[in-house]
């Protein structure tokens, strides 16, 4: 283990140079406190938890001091927000502080959000408030406990700095982890301002260091896209699978490597809803719930066309036309495991659908279901969800298919709960859990988060004593409208 000043920096970004980002040094916020800091993060660059406890750690993360390695940038991206392409953008409110090096040898970014304004602020005042850091942590650490790739979250500092959004609020910071930050954005940027030596410079630099296995291919560009093809994919279907929405996937939010990336207004499914919209500025529901895949599929278009002076057209076309079916196969293969089936048959693809389309409008929360469905043998297990479905003729056939399709993929009941226990969380991110642990620490009380981060860290394990975590949303928490001014 090491004390917070001993990590070693080496800034592969930063020496990039000017074209690609910005030196600005992070602006303070007041009376720093640490509001929660996640363990497993600090794990990830070799540090004691219990560092997290010492003042100097919420004066680091909030912009009071800074390693004399660490060497602090904005980053220059754009990208196309809701269909509609903008030049400007850009780290407005996030600085990338340097790439830490841990002991196993990976490089990881320490990206500071809410760190103050850079030359790509534009109106905005560099800030993120206290309720959209601890937003962005708690999905960041949840998504990571669920095995959906992500940027990590190191801690979230609060202070006593006002911000201004609908009402007077507090400043505070995010500290972000990830192996890269770079986005779809930063193709994008380089293409379209017509910077070609930039834009190859920068392919050469995720080509070395994201993906050295397309290197040596034929063509390394050609292998990178498809790569963030594969990985899209299989990233969108975990999302499907696990009911999540992220609710902004503009090309500025979407990393190049895959993960997870930028938590703004996003939900878990409650009751199940194909057409959930978690953003409420996305009036035509652009980014719902089962958007997600076509738009994944578009953001892979736009990277697409920023990668054309490498690779010819048609060649980005056809390895487009591999998205759709390996998020099919990704995702009926999670499905099956939330079933609790070991094997394929034909005829699980209208399984899964079949069950959604009865879900749909039945107000079935979705999270509760798989793990019920898990914890006793199957007609046991039926019998007890049953009830809830509005088309009861429709569940018991399907229901009756189900059983004896269990039965056929064979084991014992003891086998299947394991099995269903280690994919089905009892635990998920629900949007009510947050705002109550955010109402709390807006109040000063920083205890709920922390909770609700540790047993979000365990989704799938029982937890005596935090059931009640487990729980629907009571009525006020059904539909929550997050705000998006964040
Ligand atoms: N308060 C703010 N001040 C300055 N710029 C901002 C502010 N909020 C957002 N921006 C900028 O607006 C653009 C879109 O914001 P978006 O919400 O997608 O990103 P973000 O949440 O700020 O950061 P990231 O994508 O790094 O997680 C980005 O360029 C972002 O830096
Ligand atoms: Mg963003």
């Amino acid at each position: 283990m090491k004390s917070l000043t001993e990590l070693t920096f080496d800034n592969r970004f930063a020496r990039l140079g000017d074209a690609f980002s910005t030196e600005v040094a992070p602006e303070p916020i007041a009376e720093p406190r640490l509001v929660v800091a996640s363990p497993a993060a600090m794990a990830v660059l070799d540090l004691d938890p219990a560092l997290a406890e010492e003042p100097v750690f919420a004066e680091l993360f909030a912009g009071h001091k800074l390693w004399s390695t660490a060497a602090p940038r904005a980053m220059v991206y754009s990208g196309h927000q809701f269909g509609v392409y903008n030049p400007r953008l850009g780290d407005g409110r996030g600085l990338l502080l340097g790439e830490v090096l841990n002991d196993a040898g990976e490089h990881w970014d320490l990206h500071l959000k809410g760190a103050g304004q850079t030359p790509y602020s534009r109106m905005g005042d560099g800030r993120a408030v206290l309720r959209s850091s601890i937003r962005e942590f708690l999905a960041s650490e949840a998504l990571h406990a669920l095995g959906i790739p992500t940027s990590r979250a190191l801690c979230v500092t609060g202070s006593s700095t006002p911000v201004w959004r609908e009402k007077q609020e507090t400043a505070a910071m995010l500290l972000r982890l990830a192996p890269s930050h770079v986005r779809f954005g930063h193709f994008e940027y380089f293409y379209y301002t017509g910077q070609a030596e930039q834009l190859k410079t920068l392919g050469e630099f995720v080509l070395r260091e994201y993906f050295p296995d397309c290197l040596p291919q034929e063509q390394p560009y050609a292998a990178l896209f498809r790569e963030v093809v594969e990985r899209n994919a299989a990233l969108i279907a975990q999302w499907q699978a696990y009911g999540f929405c992220h609710g902004v996937m503009n090309t500025d939010n979407m990393s190049i490597l895959g993960i997870t990336f930028d938590y703004g207004p996003y939900a878990f499914l409650d009751d199940f809803d194909a057409r959930h919209i978690c953003n409420h500025s996305d009036d035509a529901g652009r980014y719902s719930f089962s958007n997600q895949v076509p738009i994944a599929h578009w953001n892979l278009a736009a990277l697409a066309q920023a990668l054309t002076p490498f690779v010819e057209a048609d060649s980005l076309r056809a390895t487009l036309a591999l998205f759709l079916p390996l998020y099919q196969a990704h995702y009926l293969d999670l499905m099956r495991r939330r079933l609790g089936l070991s094997s394929a048959e034909d005829g699980d693809e209208e399984r899964v659908q079949h069950l959604l389309q009865l879900m749909q409008g039945s107000a079935i929360d979705y999270t509760q279901f798989f793990r019920r469905l898990g914890a006793d043998a199957p007609t046991e297990a039926l019998a007890s969800l049953r009830e809830d479905f509005v088309d009861l003729a429709g569940f018991d056939a399907w229901a009756a298919d189900y059983r004896a399709r269990s039965a056929r993929d064979g084991g014992s009941q003891d086998e299947r709960r394991a099995r269903m226990h280690a994919v089905n969380p009892k635990y998920i991110l629900r949007n009510y859990l947050a705002q109550q642990a955010i109402e709390a620490a807006e109040r000063g009380d920083y205890g709920p988060v922390r909770e609700l981060h540790a047993v979000l860290s365990r989704p799938f394990d029982e937890q005596p004593g935090r059931e009640p975590y487990a729980e629907r949303p009571p009525d006020w928490g059904k539909h929550l409208a997050i705000s998006c001014s964040s």
